[in-house]
């Protein structure tokens, strides 16, 4: 994906602009920031969803297209509907191709890759349940095994390891970074803690007050650039390989 002098505003209001950015196939970067500075419309660009006000955004070499199939995406943790007429498996299924376009045949292969994207997210036990009862943990492992069912060139996720616990957690970072290790995706990772992933982050995107940096982490977690990015003191810790960054603010404070 690249982006090249790309802005989003809303209104009078622009929420970043002049962003330039190339991320590569096996790529993986994080996308930090405080509530609110752009992280979510970020990747609403990358869907074809957000319109650019200024710039251009390509995806795989080509203009944006909404419903690419080589773009999966995990989206932030919202509750199904408790009467959500799917079974766990239909929905990790719908992230196949043909399940697209309504067709009403599951071919062997496919078949085994959504087993085999099942027992990797560890959802074995309740394949077979109404998705609408489960828990959000649960609907969120099978949420990451749909994206990943495509084999996507482009793998956006938007908080995935919201509402997981630690074990499931590392299954689905480690699920994560096999698509971009092994198959050569590149991942486009929102969160608010860089730490559970931190060891397979290569980039960093930090948007804060309409303003961004992008480096490695150590060119971007240093307390003096994120000093600068907020325009007030922050501080950052390392700590046993941990970021504890200090003097965070929200955006909506800032504006206050
Ligand atoms: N279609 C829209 N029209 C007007 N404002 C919008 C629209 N979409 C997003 N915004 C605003 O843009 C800002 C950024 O939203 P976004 O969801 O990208 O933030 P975020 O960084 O993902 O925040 P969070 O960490 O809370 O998820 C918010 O203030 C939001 O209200």
């Amino acid at each position: 994906m690249q982006l090249e002098a790309a802005a989003v505003g809303f209104g009078a209001r622009s929420l970043w602009s002049e962003v330039d950015i190339s991320l590569q196939r096996g790529e993986f970067l994080a996308v930090l920031g405080p509530n609110g500075a752009g992280k979510s419309t970020f990747l609403k660009v990358l869907l074809g969803l957000q319109r650019l006000t200024a710039g251009t955004v390509e995806v795989m070499g080509r203009p944006v297209r909404r419903g690419s199939s080589q773009v999966g995406y995990i989206p932030q943790h919202h509750q199904l509907e408790l009467e959500t007429p799917l079974r766990a498996r239909d929905l990790v299924a719908l992230g196949l191709e043909g399940h697209k376009y309504g067709l009403p045949w599951v071919s062997r292969r496919a078949r085994r890759r959504i087993d085999e994207l099942i027992e990797q997210v560890g959802a074995q036990d309740y394949a077979q349940r109404p998705v609408g009862v489960l828990s959000g943990g649960e609907q969120q492992r099978l949420r990451a095994a749909q994206a990943l069912a495509g084999d996507p060139g482009l793998l956006l996720c938007d908080e995935p390891l919201h509402s997981l616990d630690l074990n499931h957690q590392r299954a689905i970072t480690e699920l994560i970074r096999q698509q971009a290790v092994d198959r050569g995706a590149a991942v486009v990772f929102v969160t608010h803690e860089i730490n559970p992933v931190i060891e397979h982050v290569d980039r960093v995107l930090y948007f804060a007050r309409g303003a961004h940096r992008v480096g490695t982490v150590q060119e971007v977690m240093r307390s003096e650039v994120l000093t600068e990015l907020y325009q007030s003191p922050v501080e950052v810790i390392e700590h046993r390989g941990r970021l504890v960054v200090m003097g965070e603010h929200s955006e909506g404070t800032h504006h206050a």
